[in-house]
């Protein structure tokens, strides 16, 4: 979904899951965060393999130079080059949410795991290894983004094991067991609320970067692309578009017909009525990402429809004249008004890089359309090819 199409009328957070309630807003919007996220997860990746290989020290220097120090170790440097693989799974495909999701959450098990293991082996330090095990939880909450319900089972699943470990090797009193067990739950509380916030401030900040976006590049009546919009370069992206893959572009420009005596006789607000019912029509019966409506002035509208042969874009332009023609706009009770429309259509059949052709050029030949629709009466479609399609070349005679 392209990110001007995402109406921030969908934009709702579920405060409990500190996620987009609609899972369509929420890929789009981690779309939107991955390389932020990704170059806060390559930082973490990084720091994390260089931690755990350098506190392999502490092994030696707690069991000596035994074997099970050196098989620490061991576990140690394939953390870290578990770590050093997401980071370069995180290179190679940045555009990945997948990727980045998979990557944090491989490191944080695995990393885990280890730790695990390595306290089972040095029971003697448990004061610094109920220190370690805080902070990593607060990492896994803080520095490894990922989804809040997925940091929640690491962190509150890792501090379960850890302490049922240290309860299992019985070197606690019962009053430190109630110790370690209010200090994992402060780190996790701690760490949850921190990540929460962090979920939820992002996706607020979002919100409010879809709703400027959306006040710069929405006619608010209408809720069709603004001029601005096209100016910005929406129908030169689909020229350049269509130069490339030598496909077809249509373009319709369309009128409301005697639009002026609906605002005399009804008033401007039914005229507005009228207006966005003809807006509402355009966009209900275009492609919805593919095709583009633009409110061009007061009641004339552009309808850009990439890869579209003449023959559809008429065909289009003659169904939304007759729906609009036998449509009747309620601008009060009881008060309904009908109206007509008019359609310009001007088509590049699959573009030639070779054709110099120019925004204005297509928007100027649907225009010339449809004032002839106007002087031949209003309430038609006329279309022209802007270019003739090429001859075909012939061999031999
Ligand atoms: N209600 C309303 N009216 C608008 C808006 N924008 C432009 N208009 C009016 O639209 C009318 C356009 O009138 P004209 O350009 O004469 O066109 P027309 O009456 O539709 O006549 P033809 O196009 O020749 O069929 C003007 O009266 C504008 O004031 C708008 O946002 N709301």
């Amino acid at each position: 979904m392209p990110l001007q199409d995402l109406s921030t009328s969908r934009l709702t957070i579920d405060r409990r899951r500190a996620e987009f309630a609609d899972p369509a807003c929420e890929a789009r919007f981690l779309q939107h965060c991955l390389p932020e996220r990704n170059a806060q997860l390559k930082t973490s990746l990084l720091c994390a393999a260089g931690f755990y290989v350098v506190f392999g020290a502490t092994d030696i220097a707690t069991l000596g130079p035994t074997g099970i120090a050196f098989a620490l170790i061991a576990l140690r440097v394939a953390v870290a080059l578990v770590a050093l693989g997401g980071y370069l799974a995180i290179c190679r495909r940045p555009e990945s949410v997948a990727t980045s999701t998979g990557a944090s959450s491989a490191l944080l098990v695995v990393a885990l795991a280890v730790f695990m293991v390595v306290c089972w082996y040095q029971p003697g330090t448990l004061p610094w290894n109920v220190m370690s095990q805080a902070l990593i939880v607060m990492a896994v909450y803080v520095n490894f983004p990922n989804r809040l319900g997925y940091t929640v089972a690491i962190g509150a699943g890792s501090s379960a094991v850890f302490g049922a470990m240290q309860v299992v090797q019985g070197y606690l009193k019962a009053d430190d067991v109630l110790t370690l067990v209010l200090l994992l739950i402060l780190s996790n509380v701690l760490g949850y609320l921190a990540a929460r916030r962090l979920h939820l401030s992002q996706r607020e900040q979002f919100c409010a970067t879809m709703l400027l976006r959306q006040m710069a590049d929405r006619d608010p009546l209408t809720g069709c692309h603004n001029r601005r919009v096209l100016q910005q370069g929406l129908l030169a992206a689909e020229l350049a578009r269509a130069r490339r893959y030598g496909s077809a572009l249509s373009v319709v420009l369309c009128d409301i017909d005697h639009f002026k005596r609906i605002n005399d006789t009804h008033g401007h607000a039914a005229g507005d009525q009228v207006l966005a019912g003809f807006a509402g029509l355009l966009q209900a019966m275009t492609r919805e990402t593919v095709d583009s409506v633009v409110r061009y002035g007061g009641e004339e509208f552009l309808i850009v429809l990439p890869q579209t042969e003449l023959a559809g874009a008429l065909a289009l332009a003659e169904r939304i004249r007759a729906t609009f023609a036998s449509a009747e706009c309620r601008i009060a009770e009881d008060v309904d008004v009908s109206a007509t429309a008019s359609f310009g259509v001007a088509c590049v059949p699959g573009m030639q890089a070779a054709w110099p052709l120019s925004v204005d050029a297509l928007i100027s030949a649907a225009d010339a359309q449809l004032y002839a629709v106007k002087h031949g009466g209003r309430n038609g479609v006329l279309g022209t090819f802007l270019f003739p399609p090429p001859e075909p070349v012939r061999f031999g005679t």
